[in-house]
């Protein structure tokens, strides 16, 4: 087993990994090596691929076996996980998750929050919460500036604030990584940058962020590296000057686009 506390292991090594769903090939030889402390966008046209991605990155689907048998996908340099022990290392949340979350089943928002530690949703009779899990629960509501929310029933929550909470669930176990798809959807433009700016806090402080998204404008000038998807493939991969170019992305999302840039963060219009 590798040192996961060790920066040389690749948060993610995904070698031509191709899926299928029915009878469509969804992603197509897709290769992508990640490494810790590499904070990186997967950016993509509806349709391109992202949410199979992350889908196999959580273990939820499996790729095609290769020819030689060699694995297609290993996490932290390993190719056999349990879905709770990787979910410690890499925080996952995406819309599904949040749905499931905000459901009318009622949970209040602390309670959502520490029992990320039982990876269950909600405490139970036999959940033990110790004195170091509240606290733990309490500092990653204030990190996600969720803290008032406390007492409050997660369906009653808008969006933007129970994205917070769930992101705050998923940083109780002080993951590696946070995979984070479609991390701005239904947030207004004011919402969306004050959470940024969160998300830009945890960057600065020792977590890798995958930020996955069909969006230019919520690429975080901490993020340095981006994933151009289209129709299942890697497009383009490298730098997000090199890749987040006017010609880039109007091959990507077939369509004329203008990039601006402003603040460290880009903008893209459609020409
Ligand atoms: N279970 C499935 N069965 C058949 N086709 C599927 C299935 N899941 C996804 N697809 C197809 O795979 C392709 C990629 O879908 P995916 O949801 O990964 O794209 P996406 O980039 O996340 O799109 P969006 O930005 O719209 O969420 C789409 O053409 C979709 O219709």
């Amino acid at each position: 087993m590798p040192h996961l506390s060790d920066d040389a292991t690749p948060l993610l090594d995904i070698t031509e990994a191709s899926v299928m769903r029915g009878e469509q090939l969804i992603l197509d030889r897709l290769s992508l090596h990640l490494a810790m402390g590499q904070h990186t966008a997967i950016l993509g046209p509806n349709g391109s691929g992202k949410s199979t991605l992350i889908r196999l990155i959580a273990r939820q689907i499996y790729p095609l076996a290769r020819r030689d048998g060699t694995p297609v996908i290993r996490i932290f340099g390993r190719d056999r996980w349990n879905v709770s022990e990787l979910r410690s290392l890499i925080g996952i949340v995406s819309p599904a998750v949040q749905l499931d979350y905000t459901s009318d089943t009622p949970l209040e928002v602390f309670d959502a929050v520490v029992s990320g530690f039982f990876s269950a949703r909600g405490l139970w009779v036999d959940h033990q919460v110790t004195a170091s899990m509240r606290e733990r629960a309490h500092d990653a509501l204030a990190q996600m500036d969720a803290s008032h929310l406390v007492g409050r029933e997660m369906a009653s929550l808008s969006t933007g604030e129970a994205r917070r909470v769930l992101i705050a669930r998923a940083l109780v176990h002080r993951p590696r990584a946070l995979l984070l798809d479609e991390p701005c959807a239904g947030l207004d433009p004011a919402s969306r940058r004050r959470f940024l700016e969160s998300l830009r806090h945890l960057a600065q402080h020792g977590t890798t962020l995958v930020l996955v998204t069909h969006h230019v404008e919520e690429i975080l000038p901490e993020i340095q590296h981006v994933v151009l998807l289209r129709e299942g493939r890697v497009l383009h991969e490298g730098s997000k000057m090199d890749v987040l170019t006017d010609a880039a992305l109007t091959a990507a999302f077939g369509m004329p686009i203008r990039t601006t840039q402003h603040g460290g963060y880009y903008n893209a219009a459609v020409d």
